[in-house]
């Protein structure tokens, strides 16, 4: 990581430069999957700090989910990744996810035909939910209004909450999020981003978004993948203050803009 960094304006900002120099929570390290007979990451690096937002970016099939479900041990591969410093490839998913990596998928994944409360008591795996589980209402006060919901009925928005929730009511490590954002309007952007920014100050995430303004605001830190392997890895500030890198690495035509409403450049390819 390079450049200097901003006086941090809250503790959840100082927590995330104290992160930035405390050892890795996720360590990549030449990590090769295959699917479907394609080599498809081809010696992924990466590193995740503590207290810290990582976007993961890059073109349309660069690589960025399969790298999330490698680490989740959904998908095999060669090479070496880290959780706090332990070796994990080829631990079974199940195990890591009690060891503390939380998932919300690209599709959410919630279940439609339960309430948002049996939402969440599913999610919980550990006795402390139930206390955090008011933290979790706190956080997201729009769930608790409608705990007796069914979750099939909540708009896209909320269900994206609901996911985030799920995932907030265990005390995970690290939270892998991919494309958040996906097919949401503009203003219900800006909820998920306050979402994610809230989640942010509970753990450490790797986040998946071709919404360039959404990783602009969120993360500190990014990684671009091409074709499966790490094009660039640096402060997010250095590369959002620099258009013409930004357009070569990720195809938009400009720059994402400053950080503000969301709605900003996505990602060459990416969908609307
Ligand atoms: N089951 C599969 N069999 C073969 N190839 C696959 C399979 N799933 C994904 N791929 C290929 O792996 C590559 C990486 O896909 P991946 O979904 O990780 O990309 P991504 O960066 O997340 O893309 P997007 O932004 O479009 O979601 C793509 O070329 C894709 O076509």
């Amino acid at each position: 990581m390079s450049g200097a960094r901003p006086a941090p304006a809250t503790a959840a900002a100082e927590a995330a430069v104290a992160g930035a120099a405390a050892p890795p929570v996720l360590e990549v390290h030449d990590l090769h999957v295959r699917r479907g007979g394609a080599h498809v990451l081809q010696g992924v690096d990466l590193a995740v700090h503590p207290h810290r937002v990582t976007a993961l970016l890059g073109r349309n099939g660069a690589g960025k989910t399969t790298t999330l479900l490698a680490v989740l041990g959904l998908l095999p591969g060669t090479g070496r990744v880290r959780l706090d410093g332990e070796d994990v490839l080829g631990v079974p998913t199940a195990r890591l996810v009690r060891r503390g990596i939380g998932y919300v998928p690209e599709d959410r994944e919630v279940f439609g035909a339960l309430t948002v409360a049996e939402n969440l008591r599913l999610a919980a795996r550990t006795p402390q939910a139930a206390e955090r589980l008011d933290r979790v209402h706190e956080l997201f006060p729009d769930l608790r209004q409608r705990h007796r919901q069914r979750a099939g009925t909540l708009s896209g928005g909320q269900q994206q909450m609901l996911a985030i929730a799920r995932a907030l009511l265990n005390p995970n490590r690290l939270l892998l999020v991919d494309e958040p954002t996906k097919g949401l309007a503009p203003a219900v952007v800006a909820d998920v981003v306050a979402a994610l920014q809230r989640a942010a100050a509970e753990t450490t995430v790797l986040l998946v978004e071709q919404n360039l303004r959404v990783a602009r605001q969120l993360a500190g830190d990014v990684v671009v993948l091409d074709h499966g392997r790490v094009a660039h890895r640096g402060d997010a500030a250095g590369l959002f203050a620099d258009p013409g890198r930004v357009a070569a690495l990720l195809g938009v035509s400009g720059p994402p803009g400053p950080p503000g409403p969301p709605g900003g450049a996505r990602t060459a390819g990416a969908r609307p």
